[in-house]
């Protein structure tokens, strides 16, 4: 078996002089397998040296029947080598449909995402980082996909990265590591079945390649890093055109004269929304009907359980409210509200003769919900009310916005609504303390 040049030592403490600054709280990702259980071991060996604050997290999926024994073994580990240890319980759902070991993921995902570490340390290597790349291949990935599992990265909706320091180690040689060191760890039952495609790899096609091509899991591992750097170069060029994450998509960028450039400024896009890549065949239909039609067409395309909308002359990715379920969100005189979701937050600045009249902000439930249809409002206290359909209309909100918009009411009565206003009855008199909101639709909760 061909080594590669780290030990795991030697990686580890690359990785560590690279990423983490002395004094930084990292938190490994601990199933009690072998990888692991190295990583944490190794991490707790350099924890003095470099000085950073080292805990683990061990994520209960309660799937195999196993898991208890997983749990008290993280526990055993930990002690010994004096890591505070957090053991979360999560629920896997079995019905996700998208089975159950991408379930299981997203589940543990969710609870680094919770864990207040800046730095949540994965035990992925080599042998990983191969099997990966190549079952991206086998799926007719691009470029993207083919970049395989990057060293450091950011934790979506969260400060924290994620970092894999032990991607260049092979597990032969993480398996050498703990015999040397005397670690004990346990084999996952389900790594055995041959059903997953990745077991598939790993149990019957890695052994003909190891024995060819004894290097061939660095020369994937290389190939994925020259196509990481390659995929980050397009993903400059998209931005230079103006792709940008926090806007909408100049319907101009999909009449670009190359149909490759076509097709990458809608797939930077569709890859911002975090929507899945289409086929190349539906991606040139749906750039063909979103630049052709008449500018006042209406165009709408369901895609991935949302539905790109060309409203003008931008292009926008509309969530719902079809489909979406009602949500209820109070508000007891904060300055600030976090309407959860991909709802952004609602800030209210306190002000005098404007917004929201303050003496009305004590009694009663206040609380913001969505547009459920047929609500209005009054803005002028001499004039009847108006529907919020009409008025929408009229201050030109584009129809994806509108589904998600917070509408603020106290009791049943409607108060207020984001680039619409305030209810006349609500409203601050000259030289009164009011608060006025403002929707931060982008802010994270
Ligand atoms: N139950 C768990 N609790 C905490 N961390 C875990 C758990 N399972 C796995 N990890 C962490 O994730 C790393 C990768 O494990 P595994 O390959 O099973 O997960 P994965 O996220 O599904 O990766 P892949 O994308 O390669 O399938 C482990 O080395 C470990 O650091």
């Amino acid at each position: 078996m061909a080594s590669s040049r780290n030990s795991p030592s030697e990686a580890l403490l690359r990785s560590l002089r690279a990423h983490v600054a002395p004094g930084t709280p990292v938190c490994a990702g601990l199933s009690g397998g072998l990888d692991s259980v190295v990583l944490l071991h190794l991490l707790a060996t350099q924890r003095e040296a470099h000085g950073f604050e080292l805990s683990a997290l061990h994520v209960h999926h309660g799937l195999s029947p196993n898991a208890d024994r997983w749990a008290s073994a993280c526990e055993q580990l930990c002690e010994t080598l004096r890591v505070p240890l957090s053991i979360e319980r999560v629920h896997v759902e079995r019905d996700s449909g998208t089975g159950l070991e991408a379930a299981a993921r997203e589940a543990r995902y969710g609870a680094y995402a919770r864990a207040s570490a800046s730095v949540i340390a994965l035990a992925h290597h080599l042998d990983d980082q191969a099997e990966t790349v190549l079952l991206q291949l086998l799926r007719g990935t691009g470029l993207r996909g083919a970049a395989g599992m990057p060293e450091w990265r950011a934790l979506p909706g969260t400060t924290a990265s994620l970092w894999r320091p032990l991607l260049s180690v092979t597990r032969s040689e993480l398996e050498s590591y703990a015999k040397t060191q005397g670690l004990t760890w346990i084999e996952d039952e389900s790594n055995a079945s041959t059903a997953f495609d990745r077991n598939f790899l790993r149990l019957q096609v890695a052994p003909l390649l190891e024995g060819r091509f004894p290097g061939w899991k660095q020369a994937i591992s290389r190939f994925s890093r020259h196509a990481g750097t390659s995929a980050a170069l397009l993903e400059q060029a998209a931005r230079e055109e103006g792709v940008d994450p926090g806007s909408p998509l100049a319907v101009e960028l999909l009449r670009a004269q190359s149909p490759e450039a076509r097709a990458h400024a809608l797939r930077t896009y569709l890859e911002d929304q975090g929507l899945p890549m289409p086929t190349e065949a539906r991606l040139a239909e749906m750039t063909r009907q979103l630049t052709e039609a008449r500018e006042d067409a209406r165009v709408r395309i369901e895609h991935g359980g949302a539905a790109l909308v060309r409203h003008r002359d931008t292009v926008h990715v509309d969530r719902g409210p079809r489909g979406a379920s009602p949500w209820n969100v109070p508000w007891a005189g904060e300055e600030e509200v976090a309407l959860g979701a991909d709802r952004g937050a609602v800030r209210f600045a306190t002000a005098t003769g404007a917004g929201i009249a303050e003496r009305y902000t004590h009694d009663g439930t206040w609380h913001f919900g969505p547009r459920a249809g047929g609500e209005r409002i009054r803005l002028e206290a001499e004039r009847p009310t108006r529907t919020l359909k009409n008025l929408l209309q009229e201050t030109g909100v584009p129809d994806w916005e509108r589904g998600r918009l917070p509408l603020l009411f106290h009791g049943g009565a409607l108060v207020w609504v984001p680039r619409v206003g305030v209810a006349a009855g609500y409203r601050c008199g000259a030289g009164e303390p009011g608060r006025v909101p403002e929707w931060f639709p982008g802010a994270r909760a």
